[in-house]
């Protein structure tokens, strides 16, 4: 009785020491939950359950906190006015730099309107922010070559955005003939290495909504990189398999995509649970379960052609909840909060960071950032809405619990 005693004892020490030293190794472990494990196994006298103990500890440890480079959103709505100050603050709260979207009204279709809209953000961010607003260029039918170079010389335009005209909010300016009138223009950004990014869908009435982005694959993304090999695209919040398939089909660093929290929390039945959810809505629409995981693999399986682009797209609460409801989800103040929770969940919480802040930048062929942010397993809860000047803002999951935040300390 007494030498079984000393036994566990004795190895009862030798676990406390050995842990303790993976607890210094990981920064991650839990002495608290080591003590608990090694109690709980001398007083129900089992032999020794190692690879029970290990997995356990190291989950539970893992879900308490994460420390990784400071993000960056590579597609972001902040529209102006009094709206551009109600959301400036979500998206600096965490973000390093964003790439900001130009579907203003009217849209920001020249460097000299680029530079003018930074300014404009740099004058709401909170002073206590570095945050680096990464500006973008709409493309019309009508735009020159030369705007281009004008563009590349600012140091502040870092991509172009293609709408198909009639695709989504305030697009009605978008491209209608991009292989005839702005073939100039993608030509001249070649030269200038400089990105186009895509909201990859068709807007032809007869093409149904849900193939909407299958189609522009097809149609129109297929073409262009067989005719302009070396023009850099990011697939913009890509929401089927046939754009996961498509993207990884290319050479890496020439094609990339950027996915947003809601194609990959969500899929198209959460725009009628229990009713319209016009809060969900956005384009292009959420697709059936079997996209989202399609997504959710490509993203979580470390390839580097996948970043974080929110597509946080506010719109004043009467605009969505009404009988022609905005497309556009408000997810600035949560989307940390829900990659994390995606990654977690697919066992790739070693992914996340790449996905978060080295992907983006390194397609860019910007710097890391250096900064570092921590993710602590710390349930907060989402206010219902944000009030300004104008309105109301409804943020994605108002009212909910999530479990993962966000901070600097
Ligand atoms: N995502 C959306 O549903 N809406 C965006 C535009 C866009 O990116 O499609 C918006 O500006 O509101």
């Amino acid at each position: 009785m007494f030498s079984a005693f000393r036994e566990i004892y004795f190895y009862g020490c030798a676990w406390a020491i050995l842990l303790s030293l993976l607890d210094l190794f990981f920064q991650n472990y839990d002495l608290l939950l080591i003590c608990h494990d090694l109690v709980v196994m001398q007083t129900s006298n089992l032999p020794f359950p190692r690879v029970r103990v290990l997995e356990h500890v190291k989950v539970k440890s893992m879900k308490m906190e994460l420390t990784i480079a400071q993000p960056d959103d590579w597609h972001l709505h902040l529209r102006d006015g009094d709206l551009l100050e109600a959301v400036v603050p979500h998206s600096a709260k965490h973000f390093g730099r964003a790439i900001v979207m130009p579907n203003l009204k009217p849209p920001i279709t020249t460097t000299v309107a680029a530079i003018a809209y930074r300014e404009s953000i740099l004058k709401v961010l909170p002073s206590n922010c570095d945050f680096t607003p990464l500006m973008t260029l709409y493309l019309t039918d009508a735009t020159k070559p030369e705007e281009i170079r004008l563009a590349r010389e600012s140091g502040v335009v870092y991509a172009v955005k293609l709408y198909p005209a009639g695709a989504t909010t305030n697009s009605q300016d978008g491209v209608t003939d991009l292989f005839g009138k702005c073939m100039p223009v993608l030509e001249e950004m070649v030269k200038h290495n400089m990105p186009l990014l895509v909201h990859g869908e068709v807007t032809s009435p007869e093409v149904d909504v849900f193939d909407r982005e299958k189609v522009f694959i097809e149609t129109i993304l297929t073409p262009l990189v067989q005719m302009l090999p070396e023009l850099k695209i990011v697939m913009e919040h890509i929401t089927t398999m046939d754009a996961v398939k498509f993207v990884e089909s290319c050479p890496e660093g020439s094609i990339a995509a950027t996915v947003t929290p809601q194609h990959i929390v969500l899929n198209r039945n959460s725009l009628f649970q229990g009713g319209l959810q016009p809060h969900n809505y956005c384009l292009p629409v959420l697709k059936r379960e079997t996209h989202r995981q399609a997504i959710v693999s490509a993203v979580t399986s470390g390839s580097k052609r996948f970043f974080l682009g929110t597509d946080s797209a506010p719109h004043e609460k009467r605009k969505k909840e009404c009988p022609c409801g905005c497309a556009g989800i408000y997810n600035a103040p949560v989307a940390l909060s829900l990659y994390a929770k995606v990654f977690e969940e697919a066992n790739a919480l070693d992914k996340l960071e790449a996905f978060t802040s080295f992907n983006g930048p390194d397609f860019y062929g910007l710097p890391r950032n250096k900064t570092k942010i921590k993710l602590r397993k710390t349930p907060w809860k989402v206010p219902e809405s944000f009030s300004y000047a104008s309105g109301n803002i409804i943020p994605m999951f108002a009212g909910e619990t999530l479990e993962w935040s966000p901070s600097f300390d």
